[in-house]
Formats: C-alpha cells, structure tokens, sequence
C-alpha cells in the first residue's frame, strides 16, 4: 500500500467514525470499540465533548488501550458492571462480509468486545470500505483467544477444524498476551463457507476463550469511501 492509499483509508476511517458519533446522544453511556477506527470515535467524541455539543456521555470501553486513550482525552468512563444494559457501542472491524457478519480481533480485544457488543441494543460498526469482503475469511484469519494452559492442544484442534495456526507474538517476539493475559491464534481458513457452524465449533472447545467471528451482532454498518459515507443494515 502506497503512502498516499494509507492517508485515503485514514481519511475513510476518519470519515465513518465521525458519521457514527453523530449517532450518540447526550447522556448515554456508550460503549467504546478497539483499534484505530475506534481511537477516532474516541477523539471525535472528546472533542465534542469539550465543545460542550454532547454533555453527559459516558463510555465503557472495551480495552485497556481504549480505556487509556479515552482517559488521555478527558472522556469519562464507566464500568459495565456499573452499567450492564448499553443503548449503543461503536467499534471497527476488520472484515465484513455482506450479511454483516465481521472478523474481529486484529487488535486482539475481541473478548471485551464481544461481551460489550453483546449488552448493547445497538452494535455500530465503522469501517473504510477496503474492509468488505465477499465472504468472511477471504482476507483475515479469524484471531482466537485461547487460555496459555494447555494451547498447543487448541492450536491442533483449530489445524484439524482446517486452519493454519499462527500463535500471536508480541513486538519482542514473546507470546501476544490479551488483555486478560490470554494468547491468541490466528487461524486461516480461507473463505468460510459457514462461518455460523465454525463459531459453533470454535466454542464447542473447552480452553477456546472466545473467537473474532462476530455472527449476527452488527445492527448496523458505516462504511466510508470514494463515494462518500454510506449506513447499511442487515437485511431480512
Ligand atoms: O477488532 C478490533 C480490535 O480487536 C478492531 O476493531 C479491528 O481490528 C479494526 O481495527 P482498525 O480500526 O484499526 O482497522
């Protein structure tokens, strides 16, 4: 990718991120995705905020690198434990297939994530457009979050259901830890054909923590491109 692709989906992400906070009303608690469509959620938000145009926003964010960053900006936080019913959460992903279903992970907060998606009415996914894809798997492995105790036997357990395994390493080549302290392998399986029957399997594993494929939680996507902004939802 070229300097000048990078600054484009930048500019998309940029663009789908301030489109959905338009979407947050004051006095809401919101939930606070991960990566770096989410950190300009984030900003947008703070800067609202601070222009006094939202009041009363809370966020639940959905990893220490979020909650850090939110904090860093003067976004007050909150827990999920305090709050476990939230209106809305904005979050990225980082392939979207065109039921809506998404891989999420590729920052590796994709427990925290789930768990915040899950306990909002209204999950919102913002991407640039280059994350759309014609089936889930196409582009991404599927990152899964695997307790350090006994791992390899997941690992073995993911090559049998078909995946490449790639244990997760942190930037001095040590396991990636989560933000739980768990690994994470990321899985190539190619295109997935049934990606609702490989969750299922996924988590028929004891020792499986969670896993990225997000199936039948986004409510409704943001994508920003070329063309503009464009707000779908699932259909039927
Ligand atoms: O799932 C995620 C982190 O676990 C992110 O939402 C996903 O990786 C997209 O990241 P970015 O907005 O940086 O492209």
């Amino acid at each position: 990718m070229s300097l000048l692709q990078e600054s484009e989906a930048s500019r998309y992400k940029r663009m789908a991120a301030e489109r959905a906070v338009e979407l947050i009303q004051s006095g809401t608690v919101v939930g606070l995705g991960s990566g770096s469509t989410s950190a300009l959620v984030v900003h947008r938000l703070a800067a609202l905020l601070g222009e006094g145009k939202l009041k009363d926003v809370v966020g639940v964010p959905t990893s220490l690198e979020t909650e850090s960053l939110a904090r860093s900006l003067g976004v007050p936080l909150t827990t999920l434990e305090e709050h476990p019913f939230l209106a809305l959460t904005i979050d990225g992903a980082d392939e979207v297939d065109p039921a809506l279903n998404l891989i999420k992970g590729g920052g590796g907060a994709l427990l925290r994530e789930k768990i915040v998606a899950q306990a909002s009415q209204r999950e919102i996914i913002v991407v640039d457009e280059s994350k759309l894809s014609p089936q889930l798997g196409t582009r991404w492995p599927v990152p899964v979050e695997v307790l350090p105790f006994g791992w390899n036997s997941q690992a073995l357990y993911l090559e049998g259901l078909g995946a490449r395994v790639v244990r997760r390493e942190a930037h001095d080549g040590a396991p990636y830890r989560t933000d739980q302290g768990n690994f994470i392998l990321d899985c190539a399986f190619g295109p997935i054909a049934r990606p609702a029957e490989l969750a299922a399997k996924l988590e028929a594993r004891a020792g499986v923590v969670e896993h990225g494929l997000f199936i039948g939680i986004t409510s409704e996507l943001i994508i920003a491109g070329p063309k503009g902004v464009e707000h779908r939802r699932p259909s039927g």
